[in-house]
Parts: C-alpha cells; structure tokens; sequence
C-alpha cells in the first residue's frame, strides 16, 4: 500500500477538478489529482465539446442549403455523418492535450488514473495508494440519467457518452427530452439529414422563459423536427434499427435510433460517501453556501455539488473554494449572475432572473425594456433576424436578461458582468458599441430603458425649451 499525504486531493478531473489543480498546485499547494476514467471529464469527451463540434457541422451543411438570400445559389448541403463525426473527434483532439495528464503533471500535480472512494472521513483510496489530505474536492461530475422506462433495458439506445461513436447517420432519430441535450441534437441532426422527433413529457426548454423557448421550438419546427410535448415515453419496444416508443398517451412513435437525454444523475456512487460522514440530497452532495460537503474538510464542485450543471460553474466553483482552501478566507458561491445558454440556431441565453422570476420578486417596481433583432442593421444585412432581448429592470439596475437570437450566447456575457457587479442601466448605456454590430442589441436595450425618460418626459421638454430661449 503506498500512502500519500498531499495538502489537496481532487477526486474527478473534469472541468471544476482540473481548473482547482491548476490553480492550486500553481500557488504553491501539493496537489494530488484522482481521474478514473478520461481526463477532461464530461465537457470534453461526451458534453460541450462534441455536442457544439457537430452543431457546427450541422450549420454548415444548413448554410449551403439557405444561401439563395445572400445572391449565391443553394447547394445540397449534403454532409456525411460519419466525416461530421471525424470532425467531431478532431476538436477534442485538438483541444485534449489542454487536460491531459502529461500537461498536469508538468505543472507540478501529481495524477493517479484511478477511482477514488473514501475508507474514513479523512483518508482515500485510489487502487493501492490510501491518501490522507489537508483538504479534499469531490469533482466527480454527473451521468446520464437513464429511467427505468420498460423495454429500455432490451432495446440499444444512445446517450450522450455514445452518440459521437456513431458513423452511421441516423434515418430517424427519436430524443426522449426536450432539454438542452435533445434540443441541442436534434436541430444537429436535422440539419445532417436525419429525421428527428423529440419526445418531451413537459415543454421544450421548460427550464427557459417560454416566450424564448417558443422562438427556438418553432424554429425547429421549420426546420423539419417533430416536437411531441406533454407526453412521456412510457415503453420502449423494438429491436436496433427499428425503435418504437409507446408514449403516455398510448401512441407509437417509430424511428431507427434512440436518444435519451432526460437530464443527469451525479456521480457518487463510487465514493463511499458514508466512509467520510458526507451527506447527499435528491440531486447531489450537500453543500453549504461555499460548497463544503458535511465533512468540513471536504468540498464539492460543479455537477456533483448538484445545483447548476456548467461547465463555466464547475470553472467558478473552482475559484470560490481556493480562495476558502489555500487562504482560509470566507467565500460563498453564488447564482444571480451565471449565465447559461443552449446553442441551437438561434441561441437562447439568460443570465439572473426570468421575467416571471423578475415579477414574482418584485412586483409592479419591475421594468421589462425590450429590442427585436429586426431592428438591428447588422441582423438585417445578415438575414438573421430572429430574436429579441428583453432585460429585467429594478431600480436602475439590471436583475435578469434573456436573449433568443444570433450570437446570444456572446451578447449576454454583457449582462452577465452587470450582474455581477450590480451595474446601473446608466453604465450599460454609456457603453459606446461598433456599429454595425450584433452587440448593438445590448445597447439598444439599455437605450430603450432610458428612451421614455428622455423623450416622453414634460419635465425634460420644458427644461430643454428654457434652455434654448436663453443661451446664444
Ligand atoms: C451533451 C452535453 C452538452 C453540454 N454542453 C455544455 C455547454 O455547452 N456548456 C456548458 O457550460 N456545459 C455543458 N454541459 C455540462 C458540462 O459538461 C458539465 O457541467 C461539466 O462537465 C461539469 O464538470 P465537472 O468537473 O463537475 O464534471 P465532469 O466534467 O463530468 O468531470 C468529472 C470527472 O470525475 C471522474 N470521476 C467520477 N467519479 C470518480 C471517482 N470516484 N474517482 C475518480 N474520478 C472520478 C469522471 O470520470 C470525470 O472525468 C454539457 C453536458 C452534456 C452532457
Ligand atoms: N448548452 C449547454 O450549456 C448545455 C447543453 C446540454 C446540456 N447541458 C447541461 O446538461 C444538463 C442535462 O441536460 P438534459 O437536456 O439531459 O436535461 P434537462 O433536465 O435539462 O432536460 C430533460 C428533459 O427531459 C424531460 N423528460 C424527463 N423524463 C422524460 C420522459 N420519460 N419522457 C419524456 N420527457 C422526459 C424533462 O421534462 C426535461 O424537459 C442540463 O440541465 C445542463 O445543465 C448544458
């Protein structure tokens, strides 16, 4: 048995692991770093990376077909599936070696590639080495949640640990879950020519402003994706390449592949939580406002602290407990200002609270000020004038935004610094943006806040008509 004392141990090293061994180990602490499986974790293997690698395919074969607009012929736009799937593994390729255990050990981190689970509250297990740390970080991150849908277990099925295996191109692809994993896949898909028909129990990016949402499903919708809302798969039936899945409704939906993408269990399993004193909850560990598990020794970060599953959280978390670990200084992880998006065309994105959210909390006080894409010139000499932001107002500052339109995902990164540093609407309206540029939509909105005090205001009319009567 080979016994290892370390002042920092991190079990997982996916995206909230590797950004605490990274910045831990590079301000001087000795870290040991536990992966059982592929470095990088989720995000670059199974999740963001392959899932926005084939969206890009999926725009590119969609652009070839809808050039007629811009004055150049439309092409077939006919794309293999299996190439879209090279390229798909040529982007994590590309960016691996960002994760890998040689460029974590070259900073200093020593990586053991096994599962850990904990034999005592303070002591670790990792294949023959026990580690007793100062500190330890549960980062182990989140699976797909597979219900125990009759039939599902005799039927081959797809999630997204083994979809970007796949080179034959789906004929019809049926997605269980209109999150943003069946939403995400099935416009890819569609575009790469399968046909596609997602199966959601509630609505479609139900989590997500229904005003946006409905942008986005109709989209799909004219794209060809057949959306089946309210109604969950209740059996799955058939056999490989001849899927059929019974809905509650007792209706038959017939395909060829099979998705689930009905949202994630996190990964605890292996742990041995009890060993440590660690307590969960329905979705994870249980956590403290700065992330510390019931042990006080122990953390948890990202998907397995069970709140919002990002990979820009699991990188945020990373910072909020080495502030806690290394400097013993208070530090609280907060939500009001994460963003999120889902990268379909267009994109969806929020950050702080929803309207509805915004109204509950504060009432008849909220101000909603809105901008339509349409009214953007460089939208317009784009053709993609879909969308609209609308920003959630209270007392002069911003509370929430949410964006459905080209590039959203870019613009909210804006509101996602006024939230975090409770900015005015003043501040956001000073801001001079290029134009022409997609941006505009921001400053736009902020104008529209202002515009009525401005311009609808008899106040300022009559200060203005003084004004003018006595200078030169
Ligand atoms: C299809 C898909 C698309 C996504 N797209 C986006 C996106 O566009 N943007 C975004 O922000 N987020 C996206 N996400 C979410 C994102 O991938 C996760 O939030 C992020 O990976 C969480 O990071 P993490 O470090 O908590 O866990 P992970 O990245 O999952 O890493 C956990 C690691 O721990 C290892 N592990 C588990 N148990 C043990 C153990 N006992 N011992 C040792 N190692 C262990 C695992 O093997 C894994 O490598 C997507 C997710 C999916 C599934
Ligand atoms: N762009 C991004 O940032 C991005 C992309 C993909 C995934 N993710 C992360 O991964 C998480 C998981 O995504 P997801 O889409 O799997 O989960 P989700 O929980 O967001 O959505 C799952 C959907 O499946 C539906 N559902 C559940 N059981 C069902 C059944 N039996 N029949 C029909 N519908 C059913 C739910 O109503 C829900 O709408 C996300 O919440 C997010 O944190 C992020």
């Amino acid at each position: 048995m080979n016994r290892i004392k370390t002042d920092i141990l991190i079990i997982g090293a996916g995206s909230g692991g590797l950004s605490v061994a990274a910045g831990a180990v590079q301000m001087g602490a000795d870290v040991t770093l536990l992966e059982g499986h592929k470095m990088g974790g989720d995000c670059l293997n199974y999740g963001c990376v392959p899932s926005k690698a084939l969206i890009a395919s999926g725009k590119a074969a969609w652009a070839q077909r809808h050039s007629e607009k811009y004055g150049v012929s439309d092409a077939a736009g006919n794309a293999d599936y299996a190439a879209a799937k090279e390229h798909v593994q040529g982007v994590i390729a590309q960016i691996e070696p960002v994760d890998s255990q040689e460029r974590f050990e070259g900073l200093g981190v020593r990586v053991i590639r096994e599962f850990g689970q904990f034999i005592s509250p303070t002591e670790v297990q990792a294949g023959d080495s026990v580690i007793t740390a100062r500190r330890t970080v549960i980062a182990t991150g989140s699976s797909p949640l597979v219900p125990p849908i009759p039939g599902l277990d005799k039927v081959p099925y797809e999630t997204n640990e083994t979809l970007w295996e796949l080179r034959d191109r789906p004929d019809h692809l049926l997605i269980v879950g209109g999150g943003p994993i069946g939403m995400e896949m099935a416009q890819a898909h569609v575009r790469l020519g399968s046909k596609v028909t997602v199966i959601e129990g509630d609505k479609a990016l139900g989590k997500d402003d229904p005003e946006l949402a409905a942008v986005v499903v109709n989209q799909l919708r004219d794209e060809g994706v057949v959306i089946e809302e309210g109604t969950t798969a209740d059996e799955i039936k058939g056999r490989a390449g001849a899927i059929e899945v019974v809905t509650r409704d007792r209706r038959s939906i017939k395909g060829s592949h099979l998705l689930m993408a009905v949202g994630r269990r996190t990964n605890t399993e292996k742990l041995n939580l009890e060993a440590a004193g660690i307590e969960t909850t329905k979705t994870g560990v249980k956590v403290d406002g700065g992330l510390r598990t019931s042990n006080r020794r122990v953390y948890a970060i990202g998907d397995a602290a069970g709140g919002m599953q990002f990979t820009h959280v699991a990188g945020y978390h990373a910072g909020v407990i080495i502030r806690s670990m290394l400097f013993a200084l208070p530090s609280k992880a907060k939500t009001a200002h994460i963003p999120r998006v889902t990268y379909t065309d267009p994109e969806l994105a929020q950050v702080g609270m929803t309207e509805a959210q915004a109204r509950k909390e504060h009432g008849i006080r909220l101000e909603v000020v809105r901008f339509n894409y349409d009214h953007n010139d460089r939208a317009i000499a784009e053709r993609k004038t879909t969308g609209f932001i609308k920003v959630m107002v209270y007392k002069g500052r911003p509370v929430g935004a949410s964006i459905v339109g080209h590039q959203a995902g870019e613009l909210i990164s804006l509101w996602a610094l006024a939230l975090a540093n409770k900015m005015k609407m003043s501040q956001i309206a000073a801001m001079v943006a290029p134009y022409p540029t997609i941006g505009e939509v921001n400053k736009r909105a902020a104008g529209a806040y202002f515009s009525p005090r401005l311009f609808e205001n008899p106040t300022v009319k009559k200060i203005v008509g003084l004004v003018q009567r006595y200078i030169p």
